[in-house]
């Protein structure tokens, strides 16, 4: 297990944020169901991406060539669409990706055949009840032991109504809508329970569905419609930066010194592009060009935080917030609870060991800023990648150098997070401790 032990210190400079994690499964995954070959720019290595690229290897898919650009250290892939849905491999290990798994059920049923679908760490637990649900009113069978995984599936699923619930995960909706193209017959999802939170995820599956050639209609978002017989049209296609990721070097740039942001697209549908409207309305030093953006030290002031449409910022604006004048109230942050950790516990837990004001209320948290933060604790990533990178984020305004254990679980989604804090001055010691 690794660690990391970091001197507070300015960061500055300029910084290549990494390619979408989300757009990158998604490319991956459209490719791999076209026929022919396409060419996916941007790639970048991280353990969930190479969960979903193992997964679509098992359908059969294969990766022809990949191409190093040396100057940013991503990947471009030749990749070739399966041709028959059959399985190469009757078990999938989707690691700790909660979106490999819930993208590529369904995606796998294609084939007919029994597989085994299994992951690590906290994904053994995190909720997959909503497939379980369809599974049973399709006659489909699966077993699990005491509903974790691994996960036994075997059958098919059939064109029709699915009803989702719209504040667990707005992946299943996504899993779904790459499948039910391609079942012989017309589909609809309904949105239940509540209003869809998440959409944002959704907007990109339907927008990149559309660049493949599969066409959905969004009825508002309380319904969507699938028309079935379609095929996935094979092409070459640029997976854009991550605001998610971004989110961090924004915030490092607001609590000291000055960053340069490159690869944010103005134009982005990414749901996390909403960071730059929290900070704008904290009080930010935000400017924005059109594939860049610009932060530098600010004081910020609290305010409210809608956690529904954006939940892997969350971790990272209460770091913001705990070094923002007044208060700020994270609501309806039910589902930060099913992440790789529950984030609203974890993100109250790491930073009042920072000395934070801070607390929990509901499924959301009250935070009251101040000017510094104590530091001179030993903090922990509950192995969650967000956990990590926003308290490494927080060091940054501390008093006393702060030492983060499991730190290596920036790999989900980030693998080279600790050398770009370096390269923006960041004083990190990395250990192994084996
Ligand atoms: O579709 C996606 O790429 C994702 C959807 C979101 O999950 P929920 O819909 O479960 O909130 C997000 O938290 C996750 O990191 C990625
Ligand atoms: C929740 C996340 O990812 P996933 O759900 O794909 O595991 C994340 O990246 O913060």
């Amino acid at each position: 297990m690794k660690s990391v032990k970091i001197n507070p210190m300015t960061l500055e400079g300029e910084i290549n944020i990494p390619p979408s994690k989300s757009m990158s499964h998604r490319a991956i995954i459209c490719a791999s169901l076209s026929r022919g070959e396409s060419l996916i720019h941007n790639i970048s290595y991280s353990d969930d991406i190479i969960a979903t690229i193992e997964g679509m290897k098992a359908l059969g898919v294969e990766v022809l060539e990949e191409i190093l650009d040396q100057d940013t250290g991503t990947y471009s892939l030749r990749i070739k669409g399966v041709e028959e849905f059959k399985l190469q491999s009757d078990s999938v290990n989707c690691k700790e990706s909660g979106s490999t798994i819930r993208f590529l059920i369904p995606i796998l049923m294609l084939a007919g055949e029994k597989f085994n679908i299994t992951g690590e760490g906290r994904l053994v637990e995190r909720p997959l009840d909503t497939y379980y649900r369809i599974f049973d009113q399709q006659g489909i069978k699966y077993a699990n032991t005491g509903g974790i995984l691994p996960l036994e599936i075997e059958g098919c699923l059939k064109p029709g109504t699915f009803s989702i619930e719209g504040n667990i995960s707005s992946q299943f909706i996504t899993g779904l809508l790459f499948t039910l193209p391609l079942l012989d017959g017309d589909s609809r999802i309904v949105v239940t329970e509540s209003e869809l939170e998440s959409k944002g995820y959704v907007d990109l599956t339907i927008d990149i569905l559309r660049k493949f050639g599969i066409e959905i209609e969004n009825r508002d978002y309380k319904e969507f419609f699938i028309k079935g017989n379609q095929s996935y049209v094979s092409r070459e296609y640029k997976v854009e930066g991550d605001y998610s990721q971004g989110a961090f070097w924004i915030v490092a740039g607001l609590l000291d010194g000055k960053i340069v942001c490159n690869d944010l697209e103005k134009s982005s549908l990414q749901g996390d592009k909403e960071v730059v409207e929290i900070v704008e309305r904290m009080g930010g030093n935000i400017s924005v060009s059109e594939d860049s953006i610009t932060v530098e030290k600010s004081e910020t002031r609290g305010t409210v935080i809608d956690a529904s449409q954006c939940p892997d910022i969350i971790p990272v604006l209460s770091v913001l917030a705990a070094l923002s004048e007044g208060e700020t109230r994270v609501i309806n942050g039910k589902r930060l609870r099913i992440k790789e950790s529950d984030r609203i516990t974890s993100t109250r837990t790491e930073l009042e060991k920072l000395g934070a004001d801070i607390r929990e209320e509901g499924d959301g948290l009250v935070i009251v800023g101040k000017p510094m933060l104590e530091g001179g604790a030993v903090l922990d990533s509950w192995n969650d990648h967000r956990i990590a990178m926003a308290m490494g984020v927080a060091s940054i305004r501390c008093k006393k150098p702060v030492e983060i254990t499991n730190s290596g679980s920036v790999s989900k989604s980030y693998p080279h997070f600790w050398e770009d804090f370096k390269k923006l001055g960041g004083v990190v010691d990395e250990r192994n401790m084996g």
